[in-house]
């Protein structure tokens, strides 16, 4: 099964505006795009350079909050229900706008039962906002080194909230990097929650640039994950060491 990638425009192209950033990622193979937060972006120049492209928009993300006060979501926050609506009806219609595919609702820095029920109503609201409209919802665990006390870490426990919710458009957007930092054990992880999962990121570990390098054997890794059945386009969410064309090496020898 021949594997292709989406560039993840958060962190890859960031030395153009959004915009040429999609026209630079398509000019270097990838076959996709996928967004962190695109909000200052004009939406209609991002469907400009979608068009003119013809690459898909894998997703983007809800807006973390109040990053003075080190917010990094806020669906799992008790008493933030109304902020966390309104992001989720941002991002569903910004999405609608340049025609993404689905939302990463970010759950934030929070624990327990009550944090889990709010992220779980939260959720079901976007779950039957965005259906109304075909766009999907994802939830990412990530590692607690580079977000500590962040709600969701564990694949697992995003596949129980999966459950809970029990919305056919919600899925898990699983990132190698986080996922190799919380357990290792790549592939039978990912292969026992592939039913559940609509996404997969990936990036060297434990530097988080390109995926050339360090613990992780992208070239065995994404093959196997393409032999079991996952079949869209891997995104590639890594933090170039300098100009992103110049770190792609990775790609052509896929
Ligand atoms: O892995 C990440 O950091 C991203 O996928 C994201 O959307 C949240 O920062
Ligand atoms: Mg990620």
């Amino acid at each position: 099964m021949p594997i292709a990638f989406s560039a993840n425009l958060g962190f890859l192209f960031t030395e153009y505006a959004l915009p040429d950033a999609v026209r630079a990622a398509s000019r270097a193979g990838f076959k996709a795009v996928e967004l962190h937060w695109p909000y200052a972006t004009p939406a209609a120049d991002l469907r400009a350079a979608l068009n003119e492209t013809g690459l898909p928009v894998l997703g983007l993300n809800t807006v973390r909050g109040d990053l003075d006060k080190g917010e990094f979501g806020l669906a799992a926050l008790p008493g933030r229900e109304t902020a966390a609506r309104a992001a989720i009806d941002e991002a569903i219609a910004y999405a609608r706008a340049i025609g993404a595919q689905n939302v990463h609702v970010m759950a934030g820095r929070a624990e327990g039962e009550t944090a889990e029920r709010t992220f779980a109503d939260n959720l079901a609201y976007a779950c039957t906002a965005a259906d109304a409209h075909g766009i999907g919802i994802l939830i990412e665990p990530l590692n607690a080194r580079d977000v500590p006390g962040y709600f969701l870490t564990d694949i697992a426990h995003a596949a129980r909230i999966i459950d809970r919710v029990g919305a056919p458009n919600l899925r898990i957007m699983a990132d190698c990097y986080h996922m190799q930092i919380v357990g290792g054990d790549l592939l039978t992880r990912l292969t026992h929650h592939l039913p559940k999962i609509g996404h997969i990121q990936f990036a060297a570990v434990p530097d988080r640039t390109e995926p050339d390098h360090g613990e992780i054997d992208f070239s065995w890794l994404l093959k196997a994950l393409a032999d079991a059945g996952y079949d869209r386009p891997f995104g590639a969410e890594y933090k170039p060491c300098g100009r992103t064309e110049d770190g792609l090496g990775w790609l052509k020898a896929f």
